[in-house]
């Protein structure tokens, strides 16, 4: 499914005003984006605020990355199985039985939500990486805790693109990859340490493009998806 799917880009809204994420969201379609609903706008606005996404039709991601222990984890990701969200994640670094709890907990629903695991952030790079003791590099980390992702039973993982072209050479072509730190060119890099231009990303076997203030920040956000859209699908 992923190669033909067209929805590839993953709007991030980042947003503290829930009526200014409402006014953009409006002029979206579901046929040409999915969104993002990650910690700062769940904290201010609430599964309420998820649920009017999905019921205007939109596939919803739910990033709040899930890191406990599995019994709480797993109690987590069936709230959000509850919302009707598309795609939920947890940190593969909450470990092996962790992931597997949290898939078990979704075996019961029809529609699941796809059940993703974050590999290593998009903003660390190989120095943050060793300050936290972690002596492989961003890539052989991001390996690392994939395949663990991939054992555990999940869907794929949440990586950066440019460990995209090996994950699918080594984890085949069915495990989702969803990549944050798309930057298109000229765009401002922020705190993105680990970035590649949406085509690219496709190129190197992005499944889906978490890409946020480069549209939100746009002076017309919905053009710099239109453009992102068209870049990406040419
Ligand atoms: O490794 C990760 C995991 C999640 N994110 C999230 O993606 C967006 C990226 O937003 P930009 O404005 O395009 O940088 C944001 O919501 C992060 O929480 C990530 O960037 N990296």
């Amino acid at each position: 499914m992923s190669q033909h799917d067209s929805k590839k880009v993953l709007i991030a809204l980042d947003y503290d005003n829930e009526q200014a994420a409402l006014d953009f969201v409006k002029q979206l379609s579901p046929q040409t984006c999915r969104l993002k609903v990650g910690k700062e706008m769940f904290t201010y606005f609430g599964p309420q605020f998820v649920k009017q996404l999905v019921d205007l039709g939109f596939d919803v991601f739910l990033d709040l990355k899930f890191h406990d222990i599995p019994n709480t984890v797993a109690k987590a990701v069936t709230a959000a199985a509850e919302l009707g969200v598309w795609m939920v994640n947890v940190h593969a670094s909450g470990g092996l039985e962790m992931m597997q709890k949290a898939k078990e907990a979704l075996a019961k629903y029809e529609n699941a939500p796809l059940l993703i695991a974050v590999t290593v952030l998009t903003s660390m790079d190989q120095a943050q990486l060793s300050r936290l003791g972690v002596d492989k590099t961003p890539q052989e980390q991001v390996l690392y805790l994939a395949k663990l992702a991939q054992e555990a039973g999940l869907d794929g993982v949440v990586c950066s693109a440019q460990e995209a072209e090996s994950l699918k050479t080594e984890l085949g072509a069915d495990f989702k990859l969803v990549t944050p730190g798309i930057r298109p060119v000229g765009a401002d890099v922020g705190d993105q340490k680990r970035i590649m231009t949406p085509k690219k990303a496709v190129e190197a076997g992005s499944d889906y493009l978490v890409i946020g203030r480069p549209i939100t920040k746009a002076e017309d956000p919905v053009k710099a998806l239109e453009a992102i859209n068209l870049e990406i699908n040419a």
